[in-house]
């Protein structure tokens, strides 16, 4: 039987980005569409890119309107999902686009969140080693935040394979939409547009934990991420620049000659049975307008000799395989159907 699925949120950033790709999802039937001031309102109100759907009418968001789905989307504000989600049914899949259970650690919860943990689910990401059969099968999945999402896949293979010191530096630039579209000063277009800005610097940012607890995991010993985050004035798009020093052992190899083949041999491995990661051809870059509207994740990487540092830069959509598009990929994953339906590789461009 098609699984009927409900999206809670259906009027933001993430839920709109859901509708989408549902939309081309061959195996899935749309129901209930949820939203807080919106609702009662048509959905072609609010989402004006999806004329399929326009006519249908957005409905509270509440257990009773989101009970009886097979699948249930949350992509609601951090905080709002936990109290409702203790609510659904056992047996529906619920796919949370916030972070209320991505964190393992309740110290880092009070900490980055301010309110008490909610607990954790199985992590929406199934390229981590090991993560996909934590997700098959799986009635709750935690989907990661954007910036985790480019960054831990472009370094984990590095920390899987002993290559780096658990030392990672991170500068990555987001578009605007990855603030969802609340009406902050600092996102005003006046403000935005031509110019470019850090924020949550120093170890700030409430995704340094969630980036501290994936390349942990992977590397089996504390990594320690110094992450700094940057608005850049594009609607949509993360560029993530990461890099770690070489291990001794693995800076011999790596900067000596062929060190670069071998370095990169170690990524086309990690990533040979992924169907959306790409690792580009060597001299080749990432960049976000290459991977717009796409599940994509284009990856480089590249040794440092000088500074003995391993580089690897990574581009998403933040908005497709940034959260819609990794919950659809993990609700594929947990319901044991091909993880690529209804994404797809190719991006919009120019
Ligand atoms: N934007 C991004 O790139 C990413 C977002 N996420 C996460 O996805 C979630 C949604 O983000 P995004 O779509 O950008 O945000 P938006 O602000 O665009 O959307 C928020 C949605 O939640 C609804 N909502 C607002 N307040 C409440 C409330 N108190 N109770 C129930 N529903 C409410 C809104 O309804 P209405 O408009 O009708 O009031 C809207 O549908 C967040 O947790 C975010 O962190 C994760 C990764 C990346
Ligand atoms: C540009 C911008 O503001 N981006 C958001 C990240 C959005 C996201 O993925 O994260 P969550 O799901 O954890 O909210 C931020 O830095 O807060």
């Amino acid at each position: 039987m098609t699984p009927r699925v409900a999206v809670a949120g259906a009027s933001g950033y993430a839920g709109g980005e859901i509708l989408r790709l549902l939309t081309s999802h061959p195996g899935t039937e749309i129901g209930a569409v949820t939203a807080h001031r919106s609702a009662d309102r048509h959905l072609g109100d609010v989402q004006a890119q999806l004329p399929g759907l326009a006519d249908r009418v957005l409905e509270e968001t509440s257990a009773r309107t989101l009970r009886g789905h097979d699948v249930v989307f949350l992509a609601l504000p951090h905080g709002q999902s936990a109290p409702l989600a203790r609510e659904l049914e056992p047996d529906a899949l619920v796919v949370d686009c916030g972070a209320d259970f991505r964190l393992r650690d309740p110290a880092d919860w009070k900490r980055f969140y301010g309110s008490e943990h909610a607990g954790t689910w199985p992590y929406g990401l199934p390229e981590l080693p090991g993560q996909r059969a934590e997700l098959r099968g799986a009635s709750r999945i935690a989907v990661p935040g954007c910036y985790p999402t480019a960054v831990t896949l472009a370094l984990f293979p590095a920390y899987a394979a002993g290559l780096v010191e658990p030392e990672a530096v991170v500068v990555a630039a987001s578009g605007t939409s990855g603030a969802g579209p609340a009406p902050g000063q600092h996102l005003l277009g006046a403000e935005v547009m031509g110019s470019m800005t850090p924020y949550g610097v120093g170890g700030g940012h409430r995704h340094t934990p969630e980036l501290t607890q994936n390349l942990s995991r992977v590397a089996g010993e504390r990594v320690t991420v110094s992450f700094t985050p940057t608005l850049a004035p594009m609607p949509r798009g993360i560029l993530a620049t990461c890099s770690a020093r070489l291990r001794p052992g693995a800076a011999a190899g790596a900067c000596g000659d062929g060190g670069e083949e071998a370095v990169r041999a170690v990524f086309e491995a990690a990533y040979a049975d992924e169907p959306f990661i790409r690792l580009l051809p060597p001299g080749r870059w990432p960049s976000t307008g290459a991977v717009l509207g796409s599940n994509t994740v284009q990856v480089q990487v590249a040794v440092d000799s000088e500074a003995r540092r391993l580089i690897c830069v990574s581009a998403i959509d933040n908005l497709t395989k940034g959260t819609a598009g990794g919950a659809v990929q993990s609700m594929n994953a947990a319901l044991g159907l091909p993880e690529w339906l209804g994404l797809s590789t190719n991006g919009v461009a120019p």
